[in-house]
């Protein structure tokens, strides 16, 4: 086996084109640090379940689907409990921060850490950091036992508060230092995982015995590299509520149209999804896919062409889709929020209207209701099934960290629980790929336009090259380069 790697990555090679893309380890930057037998060992509920502990050896692919020829690609560290740990319990000091928006299952994760780490480990000091990355150092913490968040799992939002911006290094770590606290558990997204790759480096350089932990969090489900992040079945769930609503408003007016706005900055997942699993929405439209109103294969000629077949419409769409569309009315002034996250303008309220002008001037009748759900949906506690997958995150985290593994996020990869290194979760964004078969099955499904014209390019040569080097990089087929598409 040979090690090797940049300061972002460190890469392990072995035999049969094996590649471990491994995570850092405590003993990576601080040498002869003791260890401990693992506390779950004497535990009743873990002692009697035979290969409870996880190999050493194991790895997740992170591509399962594989040629004759191509190689076996990138693998990530398997998550679980570990036969040494490099933390006595009575040292722990762990502490729990939520950052960026709200997602179902926030509650479920801090319940989660604050219980396993006590029930599976014997770790008692647990510290919540109120409002976000902030909150480190101007707002104020509180401790958390079981006893404290035993039923915060059936309330939506996060107890501990969350925040954008605020996200100074220094003067984090400053205070885990001055805290004692060894143990950092960051939940939040893609931003709040950069944020936390930036700790992990400061922890390093300042030698420290801590280790940084985090959990993805996003709604949008555009985090790359794992399967789907918790709370995402949830607002799935959720949407369907609004889609519902909007069916039965539609249905019971003259050439009914309902419009439902569900999230989604960049990636359209959600409105896929709930598209997908409703079956009433006649049309879906997402970030990844511009989209047009007028002329030939446009939007106003497609809702006609429904109204007159059916007499009524559903529509779905994500509040990233159709942004291009704005551009002009936004007068080269481009707002952000503390984060940086571009804002947005409410294309749901914009197409309403323009819907409503279009047939207007059409002397057609129509009765559109506009419903938008975004934050009730985002609001809710997590159902049953985000529940477990949120315990399960939770616990791969504590495993981790007692294990000693250091600035990785724990995600499900492929099926399985894995360690992956910040730098790939954060270096590119989870998107609907309009070239792919989930979208090809949506767009089947509601048989709208593709609302790409006839000179749409889609090179074989070109779709040949890309896939044949995913292959090789070992990227998840989730992020497949998009085709060479050209709008009219
Ligand atoms: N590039 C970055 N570097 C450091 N911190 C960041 C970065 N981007 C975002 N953050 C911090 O992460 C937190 C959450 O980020 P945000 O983008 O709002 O949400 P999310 O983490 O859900 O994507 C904020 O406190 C923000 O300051
Ligand atoms: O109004 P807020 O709190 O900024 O949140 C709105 C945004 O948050 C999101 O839910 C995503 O948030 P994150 O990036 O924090 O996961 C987007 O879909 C939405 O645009
Ligand atoms: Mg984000």
């Amino acid at each position: 086996m040979g090690l090797s790697g940049t300061s972002k990555s460190k890469i392990v090679t072995g035999e049969a084109g094996y590649v471990l893309e491994d995570v850092p380890h405590l003993s990576d930057y601080i040498p002869d640090l003791p260890t401990y037998p693992n506390p779950l060992k004497t535990n009743p509920a873990y002692s009697v379940v035979k290969q409870y502990f996880v190999h050493d050896d194991d790895t997740v692919a992170l591509k399962i689907i594989a040629h004759k020829s191509s190689p076996r690609g990138l693998h990530f560290r398997r998550a679980g409990p570990r036969q040494k740990v490099y933390f006595d319990p009575d040292d722990v000091h762990a502490c729990i921060v939520t950052c960026g928006g709200l997602c179902p299952g926030l509650n479920t994760v801090i319940r989660e850490i604050v219980c396993g780490l006590e029930h599976m480990y014997g770790v008692k000091k647990v510290l919540g950091i109120e409002g976000g990355y902030k909150g480190f150092y101007s707002r104020n913490t509180v401790p958390l036992s079981p006893k404290v968040v035993n039923d915060i799992h059936k309330r939506g939002g996060t107890i501990l508060g969350t925040s954008r911006g605020g996200h100074d290094t220094a003067k984090i770590v400053d205070s885990i230092q001055d805290r004692g606290i060894n143990q950092v558990y960051i939940i939040g997204g893609d931003g709040t995982q950069k944020g936390a790759s930036f700790i992990f480096e400061e922890i390093k350089k300042r030698g420290l015995k801590v280790a940084v932990a985090g959990i993805p969090k996003t709604i949008d489900n555009d985090i790359s590299v794992i399967d789907k992040s918790f709370g995402f079945d949830t607002a799935v769930e959720e949407a369907q509520r609004a889609i519902n609503a909007a069916h039965v408003e539609a249905e019971s007016g003259e050439n009914g149209i309902g419009v439902v706005k569900v999230m989604g900055r960049y990636s359209g997942f959600i409105a896929m999804y709930a598209t997908l699993a409703s079956r009433d929405v006649d049309c879906c439209l997402i970030p990844e896919s511009p989209f047009y109103l007028e002329g030939h294969g446009g939007l106003f000629e497609f809702i006609e062409k429904r109204l007159k077949e059916n007499g009524h419409m559903v529509i779905v769409i994500a509040e990233g889709a159709g942004q291009e569309l704005l551009v002009e009315s936004r007068h080269g002034t481009e707002n952000k929020d503390a984060s940086g996250n571009k804002l947005l303008r409410d294309i749901g309220l914009w197409l309403s209207q323009k819907i409503k002008d279009h047939f207007t001037k059409r002397k057609m009748l129509i009765n559109l209701k506009y419903i938008d759900p975004t934050y009730m949906i985002r609001a809710v506690p997590s159902n049953a099934s985000d529940n477990v997958y949120c315990t399960l995150l939770a616990q791969s985290a504590i495993h981790g960290a007692m294990a000693g593994y250091t600035g990785f996020t724990v995600g499900l990869v492929n099926g399985r629980h894995s360690y992956i290194p910040f730098h790939r979760i954060t270096e590119k964004q989870n998107k609907v790929v309009i070239t792919d078969r989930m979208w090809a099955r949506l767009l089947s499904s509601t048989n709208q336009p593709s609302f790409l014209s006839a000179k749409d390019v889609v090179e074989d040569k070109k779709e040949e090259e890309a896939s044949s080097q995913l292959l090789s990089n070992g990227d998840s087929a989730n992020n497949l380069v998009k085709k060479e598409i050209v709008y009219e």
